[in-house]
């Protein structure tokens, strides 16, 4: 199969519950061995289309597939190919982590002879080698994590979905589960489609996202290309830290043309301008021997990206609902 085979695919997946759109005319295509984030907050529509793929809740309108099948008619060839790790992974807690691992073994049809080994095997692979024998009651968030890792794993999924499965992590667990993620994708070559409103670990791991916002995918991409695009459509942010840091360096930024925001955090000031401003602040700064101490043009980074499309999003939401208003009909979800 070429790297190049779409292994993921919604058309126009849609989910409503009564009046309520959770998921609007999704179109996604994930390749396969991708890691893949559907980035968007609490009540975007992350879980939904998770559980549409998964062929536990059926979609309204639209559909999705899997390798070619069918997410809702062909669920049980779906769920062979696909491991889920849901937010909180359930174990059952008075027994061992290997224990958990060969019910799951089991429940998978995995020959009996085969199990040991590959419980050593996955358990390894997880870094769990060392808590195997203990009750699973006992674990930290991040072991339970891992621990769901390896009972993904046991079925060896050709693709993965997890669901906010960064929540709760410390920084320590974070990167190394992390580095587990990038692992199923860059060494085994499975998809991994990973849900979260946490956006630095995203950055780090994926190869592409998608925004999600009130059940809208409103961007999706490589992450440098949003931000180059966001650039492109002139949102340009400035963070600098001058000195002296006076009233006369603010009035200057207040006469340049373009600026449409200026805030301060700490001793650094933001600007957010349609253009970019740094030819004409630097030029200036040094006309009137001020000592630069920090200039950085934001933008790329994928907290500007979420940002700005976020604040797309609620401007257009607010333009549906004043012209929803004007013409006395129902806002459309
Ligand atoms: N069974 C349901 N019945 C009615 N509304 C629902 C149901 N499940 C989800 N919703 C609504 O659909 C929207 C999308 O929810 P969903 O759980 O998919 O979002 P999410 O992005 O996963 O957010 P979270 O991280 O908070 O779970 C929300 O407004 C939610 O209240």
């Amino acid at each position: 199969m070429s790297e190049d085979y779409t292994i993921i695919r919604t058309k126009d997946l849609t989910k409503a519950y009564g009046s309520k759109v959770a998921v609007n005319h999704l179109n996604l295509s994930i390749k396969k061995g991708e890691i893949f984030g559907l980035l968007g907050p609490n009540g975007a529509g992350k879980t939904t289309t998770i559980l549409m793929l998964l062929g536990l809740t059926e979609p309204t309108l639209g559909s999705a597939a899997i390798d070619r099948h069918d997410c809702t008619r062909d669920s049980l060839q779906v769920k062979r190919i696909t491991g889920y790790l849901p937010d909180n992974v359930g174990f059952y807690g008075d027994m061992t982590g290997r224990e958990n691992l060969r019910f799951t073994a089991r429940l998978n049809g995995v020959p009996e002879k085969e199990i040991d080994g590959r419980i050593d095997q996955l358990l390894e692979r997880v870094g769990m080698t060392y808590a195997g024998n203990q009750k699973t009651s006992t674990y930290s968030k991040g072991m339970r994590q891992r621990l769901g890792i390896a009972d993904v794993l046991m079925k060896d999924p050709e693709v993965i979905i997890m669901d906010e499965p960064t929540l709760g992590l410390d920084p320590e667990g974070m990167r190394e589960f992390l580095q587990l993620i990038k692992q199923l994708s860059v060494e085994d070559g499975r998809t991994v489609l990973v849900s979260s409103h946490q956006l630095y670990q995203i950055q780090q791991i994926c190869d592409r996202v998608g925004i999600f916002v009130g059940g809208n995918l409103i961007a999706s991409g490589k992450i440098n290309e949003l931000g180059k695009k966001i650039v492109s459509e002139g949102h340009y942010v400035l963070e600098i830290e001058v000195e002296p840091c006076d009233d006369r360096f603010l009035g200057f930024i207040g006469t340049l043309d373009g600026v449409k925001k200026v805030s301060k955090e700490g001793d650094r000031f933001i600007i957010e301008s349609d253009r970019d401003l740094r030819k004409q602040i630097t030029e200036f700064l040094g006309v009137n021997h001020y000592t630069l101490l920090h200039l950085r043009q934001k933008g790329g980074d994928l907290d500007e990206i979420y940002r700005v499309y976020f604040e797309q999003a609620e401007e257009e939401e607010a333009k549906h609902v004043k012209s929803g208003k004007e013409h006395g009909s129902r806002k459309k979800a």
